[in-house]
């Protein structure tokens, strides 16, 4: 699978208002890209307009994938919440796409998708008896299921404890290595280990670059660069200034 670049640009517009201005973001063909902000700026509808979904929000301008093709049937989601069926197993929530298309559910491959993040033995369970940590590994397993080039992750390890989220972000950056992947977060530490581009959504510039570590990702979250460059974005964040630590900006 050969996963587009996106190039996004214009005003997004919200109830006769212009919720994001002057945007000019690229998204790199087959790597993660990070998108941070206050609460409310427009991250979700941004990521959702990407992924066609309704959001009450048009967007003045132009999004293309760079090969040319519709974005259209491209794009799969994960969300905060796992939106699991209670009633279904977790083998079942995995091909849940399948069914809502009519089709023949590919329990192979669901099985093998559930093996991968670790829940193979847990396969019959409904979510009712499923650890919030074990739940988003479902919902994880459900968005490769779909097996789109383009994947958007909003804020899909904010509920999990810290031990747990990152796991999850390495369990993640690899089994979606390849794919060109939009990733909204408020955790300074999680972009930073896991953009190879980051934006801060808002302003007038509608988005700014961040700095982010030249590594590849996952990086791990004790190295030097990593505590820097989540030091200088935490700033940006919060438009302190910075303090005489001897980081540089
Ligand atoms: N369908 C809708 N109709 C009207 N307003 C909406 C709709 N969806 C979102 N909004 C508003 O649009 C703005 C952007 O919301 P959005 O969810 O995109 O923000 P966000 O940056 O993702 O926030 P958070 O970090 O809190 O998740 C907010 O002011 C929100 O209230």
């Amino acid at each position: 699978m050969t996963s587009p670049g996106i190039a996004l640009q214009g005003a997004v517009h919200l109830n006769e208002t212009i919720l994001l201005p002057n945007l000019r973001l690229a998204l790199a063909a087959g790597r993660w890209t990070v998108l941070l902000g206050p609460s409310g700026v427009g991250k979700t509808t941004l990521a959702r307009l990407v992924a066609g979904l309704p959001t009450g929000a048009q967007l003045e301008g132009t999004m293309r994938a760079d090969d040319g093709a519709p974005l259209d049937g491209r794009v799969a989601v994960m969300a905060q919440d796992d939106q699991l069926l209670p009633w279904s197993s977790a083998l079942a929530n995995v091909c849940i796409g399948s069914r809502l298309r009519g089709t023949r559910p590919d329990w192979t491959r669901a099985r093998a998708l559930l093996d991968a993040v670790g829940l193979l033995p847990l396969a019959e369970r409904k979510p009712g008896r499923l650890s919030t940590g074990q739940r988003q590994r479902v919902a994880l397993a459900r968005t490769l299921y779909e097996d789109r080039p383009v994947v958007v992750l909003d804020e899909p390890f904010s509920a999990l404890d810290p031990v747990t989220r990152y796991a999850m972000q390495d369990l993640a950056a690899n089994l979606l290595t390849g794919r060109t992947v939009i990733l909204i977060t408020h955790d300074p530490q999680e972009a930073m280990r896991l953009a190879y581009a980051a934006f801060l959504i808002g302003g007038p510039d509608g988005a700014s670059a961040v700095e982010t570590p030249s590594s590849p990702a996952p990086r791990p979250a004790d190295s030097p660069e990593i505590f820097a460059a989540q030091a200088v974005l935490l700033r940006r964040l919060t438009g302190a200034t910075a303090p005489d630590t001897g980081i540089a900006a």
